[in-house]
């Protein structure tokens, strides 16, 4: 198990040696296997990581699944919407040939979806790379400090995909601990000196808590100021 801590003197150089980093991991792993799965976080830091895979052209991007660790369960035009995100920073350029699996159906309540997502999801596990992001409370994907619907998602014999009500603004859907914690590569990108502190003070308490902690086993930390 090591966490590897990597430093970066701006976030454009984080964001292009992430990318490569990521492409590169991917493309690999389609040299001795069919297909690539690629699961990444929603949030406001992650875009210009898109921006700049979304343009390689190295990659064969028809034979990579893309998903992402959690989402909103808000139409794919809102704001608020991951896919919205991904749509507009990912999955436009040479990445536009990737699959998708869009997180939100449209169905009712995220709880009515869930078994179908996972079975949506269960193909292409174990997820090939895996981008995290973290909030300042020690959240990852949509696994929130100290909530009972977190401890269930903990668990080792968890659903891989879960409805999170217990949280403001909208319900949201999210991948769980066994279908994250498997992943070939991990991989989590912070930017700012608070993220930096939450990381710290994850590593001193129980995942429950700090729901980023259950993730820092093998896995490479992307930090720029
Ligand atoms: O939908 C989400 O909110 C994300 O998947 C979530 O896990 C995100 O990575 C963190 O909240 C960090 O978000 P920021 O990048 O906006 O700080």
């Amino acid at each position: 198990m090591t966490l590897e801590f990597v430093e970066y003197p701006d976030r454009e150089m984080l964001a292009l040696s992430l990318a490569g980093k990521i492409a590169s991991q991917l493309s690999q792993h389609l040299r001795g296997n069919e297909t690539a799965s690629l699961c990444v976080p929603g949030g406001t830091t992650p875009a210009p990581v898109f921006d700049t895979l979304s343009g390689t052209e190295q990659l064969d991007w028809s034979r990579v699944t893309v998903f992402l660790n959690d989402e909103r369960w808000v139409d794919g035009e809102h704001p608020r919407s991951n896919s919205r995100l991904l749509r507009r920073h990912l999955l436009t350029g040479n990445a536009a040939a990737a699959a998708y699996v869009d997180l939100y159906t449209g169905a009712a309540r995220p709880e009515d979806a869930a078994a179908a997502l996972a079975e949506a999801v269960a193909p292409h596990l174990p997820i090939t790379v895996l981008l995290l992001g973290v909030g300042n409370d020690m959240h990852t994907a949509s696994l929130f400090p100290g909530t009972a619907e977190t401890g269930l998602a903990l668990a080792p014999d968890a659903p891989l995909v879960m409805a999170v009500n217990s949280v403001a603004d909208e319900p949201r859907i999210t991948l769980t601990a066994p279908a994250l914690q498997r992943a070939i590569n991990t991989h989590l990108m912070i930017t700012g000196p608070d993220k930096r502190a939450a990381l710290e003070r994850a590593q001193t308490l129980d995942a429950r808590d700090a729901p980023i902690r259950a993730f820092l086993g093998d896995i490479t930390v992307h930090w720029a100021e």
